[in-house]
């Protein structure tokens, strides 16, 4: 039977750590600050913004919500952009997923200030990742906030087994990257995928975010393996589910995270966490 990861209980600890760090700013007369785009009424997408606001505030870290119409326009959007890059109060921008079809995502991400960056986005911050370069620079908060859940739990990665299914460049990719640069031996999977069991079974480390509910049950995990669930999915009764039979995973795996109570509490404690780093790292001249 699987030791369960309390995500909430980690992020709450995390949490106290970034509000001490937020009152030493503020003897300083700093007050870090986010802004969060947020493009149309994506229902989870507007849940999530609620969640990260509220967090903001409890820690003192100043939060603004930036909101446009679903059919707002890339001009509009890269103004606010621009407004932001050159805002001082402002230490990390965050433009929401998914976006309409009429905006382009990659000029938006591509014109936010690398050192205002807070989702690890910008080709220079992905391309310090991936040449797994020393020094300061943002990470996407979720694979971020799972890599802190495995070192609080000490799991080993050098020379392991790590397999992660999806990947998306805010989660799966990231992620994979971050699992290699600790020495593991990464499989990125993605539906092109041949024999996705045959990539999980060899797991010792298995993350999936594919936003497929399910999609991972018993036998597709080895026996002892650390189960990590990024998935979010709303089912049609209304209760959040990941991507993993829990129910049944949790009997074959060491290390199990539940949905909700898990990687997603994290990935806002990270993000406050980051919110922070960027604001030190911005005061102090370290770019
Ligand atoms: N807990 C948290 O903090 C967060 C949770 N999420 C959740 O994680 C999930 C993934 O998010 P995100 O990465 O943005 O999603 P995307 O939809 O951008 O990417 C999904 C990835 O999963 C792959 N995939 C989907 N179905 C399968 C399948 N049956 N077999 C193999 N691969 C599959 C896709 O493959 P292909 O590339 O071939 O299409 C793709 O690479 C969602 O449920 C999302 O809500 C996201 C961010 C944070
Ligand atoms: N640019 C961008 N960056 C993101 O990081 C990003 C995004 N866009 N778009 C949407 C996804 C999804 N995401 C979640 C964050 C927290 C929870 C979360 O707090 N979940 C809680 C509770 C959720 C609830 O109960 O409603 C839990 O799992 O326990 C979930 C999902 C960030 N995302």
């Amino acid at each position: 039977m699987a030791t369960v990861i309390d995500g909430r209980k980690l992020a709450k600890e995390l949490n106290q750590q970034t509000k001490e760090r937020v009152a030493k700013l503020a003897s300083r007369g700093i007050q870090p600050g986010i802004v969060v785009i947020l493009v149309g009424e994506d229902p989870a997408s507007v849940i999530y913004t609620r969640n990260k606001q509220r967090k903001a505030e409890k820690l003192g870290i100043k939060s603004i919500l930036k909101k446009f119409p679903a059919d707002v326009d890339q001009v509009t959007v890269m103004a606010a952009v621009d407004q932001y890059n050159h805002d001082d109060t402002i230490d990390a921008i965050l433009v929401q997923e998914p976006l309409p079809d009429q905006l382009d995502g990659q000029a938006i991400t591509n014109a936010i200030r690398p050192d205002k960056d807070i989702d690890g986005l910008h080709p220079t911050n992905l391309g310090k990742l991936y040449a797994n370069q020393p020094g300061n620079y943002p990470v996407a908060c979720t694979p971020r906030g799972v890599m802190t859940m495995l070192h609080h739990h000490h799991v080993e990665l050098a020379g392991k087994n790590a397999t992660i299914v999806g990947r998306s460049i805010l989660v799966g990719k990231p992620m994979a990257a971050l699992l290699n640069n600790a020495n593991a031996t990464t499989t990125l999977a993605s539906r092109h995928t041949r024999d996705l069991a045959a990539a999980t079974r060899q797991a010792d480390i298995l993350v999936v975010a594919a936003g497929s509910p399910h999609l991972i049950k018993a036998e597709d995990v080895k026996p002892g393996a650390v189960v990590i669930d990024v998935g979010i999915n709303r089912l049609s009764s209304g209760k959040l589910t990941g991507d993993v039979d829990f129910e049944h995973v949790q009997d074959v795996a060491s290390l199990i995270t539940p949905v909700p109570g898990g990687v997603g509490p994290m990935t806002i404690a990270s993000l406050m966490q980051q919110t922070v780093d960027l604001a030190e790292w911005r005061h102090n001249g370290q770019k």
